[in-house]
């Protein structure tokens, strides 16, 4: 069974990006099914250096200390090929009605995504503050924090939807019951 729809999040570290996805996941089971963009990335790295994979998928501070460099190799096979890294994750990915991309960072990502799935593409930015997100591990680093990996979908302005996750944020259900919203025709 191929997707019917593909919901892809975008949002600045510590927004909550991994929060609301597995939250969602939760809620709708086995019809969904979580990609990572990043999972063949850390794949690679963690083989590359022996490291632990589960760690480096997880919210721990163990996947910072290797960030800039995967920026830096994930970059360069980009610049080849900018869609080589959503192309593998979504291979891997299980015959579900619904896809959760929870780590859109590029337009690039967007493109690939919108050119190899026509119509069943729907977009959702996350959106904390900066003392909320510190509060959560966040702290600004040169060369991740301000470079295109966090920034370039900063002058997107083309969300379905906007989900805010910090101070403002409204109770789990009804964000939850906001990107629902976008299911609402399956
Ligand atoms: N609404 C929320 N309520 C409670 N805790 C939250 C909420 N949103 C996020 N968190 C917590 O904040 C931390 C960071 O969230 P998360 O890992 O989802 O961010 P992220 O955007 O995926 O970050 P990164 O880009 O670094 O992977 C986690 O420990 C998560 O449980
Ligand atoms: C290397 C990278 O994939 C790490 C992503 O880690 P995470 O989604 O923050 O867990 C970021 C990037 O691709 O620019």
């Amino acid at each position: 069974m191929a997707p019917r729809i593909i919901l892809l999040f975008s949002g600045k570290r510590k927004s909550g990006k991994d929060y609301l996805t597995d939250q969602l996941q939760k809620l709708l089971g086995d019809r969904c099914e979580i990609i990572k963009i990043s999972q063949p990335i850390k794949s690679h790295w963690a083989k590359e250096k022996n490291l632990n994979l589960n760690e480096m998928l997880s919210d721990s501070e163990y996947k910072e200390q290797y960030r800039l460099d995967m920026i830096t190799w994930s970059d360069e096979m980009r610049d080849q090929d900018y869609g080589c890294f959503c192309r593998e994750a979504c291979q891997n990915a299980a015959d579900r009605p619904i896809w959760i991309v929870s780590d859109i960072r590029r337009k690039t990502d967007i493109q690939w995504f919108t050119d190899t799935y026509p119509d069943l593409i729907r977009t959702i930015r996350i959106t904390a503050d900066e003392e909320t997100r510190k509060k959560r591990g966040y702290s600004f680093k040169e060369g991740v924090d301000n470079v295109v990996s966090e920034c370039d979908l900063d002058d997107y302005t083309l969300w379905d939807l906007v989900v805010e996750n910090g101070k403002g944020r409204q109770q789990l259900e009804e964000q939850l019951g906001s990107i629902l919203g976008l299911l609402s025709h399956l």
